[in-house]
């Protein structure tokens, strides 16, 4: 075994807690030590302080002019205060809490502090005293995320010990011709120039070629799962009827869109297939992904398998049964309607219909998906992508019962560079045309003091039988937030419109109390629904043409469009008010976007460039890989470049026969998580 593999045990120094430390950052082999890389580099370049902006970290150089005065505060705190004589002044600098260092200053000796310039005091506060000789050695001195357990110092210590010993042994991660075509440096260079560049320049140059290789490793990762769910075969072939599937087709009130059927096609290729589909079904709010989805149900079925449908709330997994069950029992397909809200006497039996086979559709929440859920042949499965899942949830999901066929629907736009990372490993179906006839959701962004308008308006749209949604940010009253909130509007819009049939809906309600509510307002016997983010999803209501939207400085601009995306479901015009008292400039463009575009691309590609992508998959939980030095949308060149290497790469090696190294890379990396 190569010792890059060994533990880092293995070195001088490390004991049984240290490397219990070293585990805790995710440091387990020396390999995983050399590419421990710094977070960034403490500036040790001599400056002088007419040349320094204030706040700044510098060196400076200077003669100790007197003694250290040493001050203490209560029980631990120190101040130490020293003079030091520069060219032509002499500086104070003061250290907290450091009270050993009294005794490094020696009056007349020359000293270098590293602090931070204090410009207005013209003073420092001192961080650390350097020897004479760390000005020669190196001017760059690495700062590594660390945690309590682990001092600086040691890691840099045993840093050095395992780059000394070990970076030669590195493997290369790109062949020769690959690293010229780029200008990449050789493993070894990058481990040296990152943890201990001589200057400038050199640990430039090792970040671009570190973030080039973490960019290409985490692609090699995906390809690679790509490669193995490909050869994963569920063995299921689903032969479907294609004369039922044409006949189910025919009984909708439209035709299929050009790029419905291409993605159709593609789905229904897959299913036939024998290897296990992994696809991901992307198209913009109203484009008929559901649609898609119900005929790739169906077809299922026709095949001899049963089909489930996931979706991530309650409200929208009833809306679904109800819409499609009409659809499927007219072919004499049965579905049932799995949901937390049953009670434990009917889920039984509902399970052990659905693991008798007696059920051929499923529909529900994650309900769907708890331990005691058995099927008895399910070969598709339909995901409706609210719940974000990382790419390791997706391989859990896979990895499930008999590997159904996944497919997974988003209405979240996702710009190519985002696609290839965050759904790397699934094959991409777009629909990228919406159904002839939908017009524009018209959409306007008012200021609270326009709210006269905006009542005026309502009257006229309430009169021509038009339902309304008010969204707010807020349930009821917070101190913390000043903020309309749903209650407040609902008591209002019923003293002002009390004519009109008007409910509140948020997401702690009752479950009951929540469907009869969304059952009234599908069909019209409410006029004006308020309500939280619930309505956010999915919800197909095309009677519903106008979207008031509270405090929408608040919502991210997905989330705005998704909101909007709930009307201009009909062939009549339609109407969102965004109403805002934006207070900084983001927010501002944000809205203005809005009412520019309704394409859902364009948002998200402005949503980038305005929030970074954390914002966009809502951050943490978002299951966006964590990169440590890369950042795919400001290194986006670098990415497709990677991308596009190694999809070349693993076309022509796929067993990775001539790329040694990067095959025992990625088996070391197998045990770890993608995201
Ligand atoms: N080709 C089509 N022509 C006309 N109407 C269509 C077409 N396809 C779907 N629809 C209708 O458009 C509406 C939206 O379709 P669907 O619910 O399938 O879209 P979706 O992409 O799932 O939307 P969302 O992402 O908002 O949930 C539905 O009322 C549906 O019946």
């Amino acid at each position: 075994m190569s010792d890059l593999f060994k533990s880092v045990s293995y070195l001088s120094g490390v004991g049984i807690k240290t490397q219990q430390a070293l585990a805790d950052l995710g440091i387990v082999t020396i390999q995983d030590l050399l590419y421990y890389f710094p977070l960034r580099y403490e500036d040790l370049l001599l400056k002088s302080v007419n040349e320094a902006h204030d706040q700044e970290k510098i060196v400076i150089a200077g003669v100790v002019a007197s003694n250290p005065v040493l001050r203490r505060f209560g029980y631990k705190k120190t101040l130490l205060i020293v003079r030091l004589l520069l060219d032509n002044e002499t500086i104070p600098v003061t250290f907290f809490n450091q009270p050993w260092l009294q005794d490094k200053f020696i009056v007349g000796q020359e000293t270098l502090v590293y602090g931070r310039w204090n410009e207005a005091k013209r003073s420092l506060v001192g961080m650390k005293i350097l020897s004479a000789t760390a000005l020669t050695k190196t001017s760059l001195e690495a700062v590594y995320p660390t945690n309590k357990k682990i001092h600086q110092k040691t890691l840099i210590k045993l840093i050095k010990q395992a780059v000394t010993k070990y970076a030669d042994q590195a493997l290369e991660t790109f062949d020769d011709p690959l690293r010229q075509k780029y200008h990449l440096l050789k493993e070894a260079q990058i481990i040296r120039g990152m943890h201990f560049p001589q200057n400038i320049a050199e640990a430039k140059a090792a970040r671009r070629s570190a973030k080039f290789r973490e960019l290409f490793l985490y692609q090699a990762r995906l390809a690679q799962l790509k490669q193995k769910n490909a050869q994963q075969t569920n063995g299921i072939s689903e032969l479907y009827n294609q004369a039922y599937v044409q006949q189910f087709i025919q009984q909708f009130d439209f035709t299929l869109t050009t790029a419905q059927k291409r993605v159709l096609k593609e789905i229904l290729d897959d299913m036939k297939a024998k290897s296990t589909m992994n696809r991901l079904l992307q198209g913009d709010v109203g484009s008929g992904k559901t649609a898609v989805a119900a005929i790739a149900m169906f077809a299922a079925v026709t095949a001899g398998f049963q089909a489930a449908l996931m979706v991530p709330t309650e409200i929208l997994a009833r809306q679904h049964y109800l819409k499609l069950k009409p659809l499927f029992d007219s072919f004499q397909l049965t579905t049932t309607l799995l949901t937390s809200s049953l009670t434990p006497l009917q889920r039984r039996q509902e399970l052990s219909k659905i693991s008798q086979g007696r059920y051929n559709i499923i529909i529900g929440t994650q309900a769907l998906f708890q331990a005691d859920v058995l099927y008895q042949h399910l070969g598709l499965v339909v995901i409706d992508e609210q719940h974000r899942f990382g790419v390791e949830q997706r391989r859990a999901l896979r990895q499930k019962g008999q590997q159904p066929d996944v497919l997974l629907m988003t209405a979240t736009p996702i710009p190519r560079t985002l696609a290839i990372t965050y759904y790397g490993e699934m094959d991409l179906s777009v629909i990228d045309e919406l159904p002839a006839g939908r017009k524009d959701v018209a959409t306007y962004w008012l200021r609270f003091n326009k709210l006269d308008q905006v009542r005026h308006f309502l009257q006229i749209q309430l009169s021509k039988n038009a339902q309304v949604f008010v969204v707010t940010p807020l349930i009821s009253e917070s101190d913390k937030m000043n903020l309309y909130n749903a209650e407040d509007i609902y008591q209002h819009l019923q003293k002002e419109f009390s004519n009109y049939r008007i409910a509140l809906l948020y997401g702690q309600m009752d479950s009951e109390e929540k469907q009869t509510i969304m059952q009234d307002f599908q069909n019209q016997k409410i006029d004006i629904l308020v309500a939280t983010t619930v309505v956010e999803v999915g919800v197909d209501i095309p009677n519903a043409r106008v979207m008031i939207v509270y405090n929408a400085d608040h919502f991210g601009l997905s989330q705005l469009h998704q909101l909007r995306g709930r009307v201009g479901r009909g062939q009549q015009q339609s109407y969102c008010i965004l109403l805002a008292d934006p207070h900084n400039k983001t927010a501002i463009e944000r809205l203005r976007v809005m009412t520019q575009t309704n394409d859902g691309f364009q948002l998200a590609q402005k949503d980038l460039q305005l929030r970074g992508a954390g914002d966009l998959f809502g951050s943490k939980q978002s299951g966006m890989p964590n990169f440590k030095l890369a950042d795919p949308l400001a290194d986006e060149q670098m990415l497709f470049w990677a991308h596009q290497e190694v999809q070349q790469l693993f076309a022509a090696d796929p067993q990775l026969k001539k790329h040694y190294p990067l095959k025992m890379y990625l088996k070391s990396q197998s045990q770890t998580s993608l995201d």
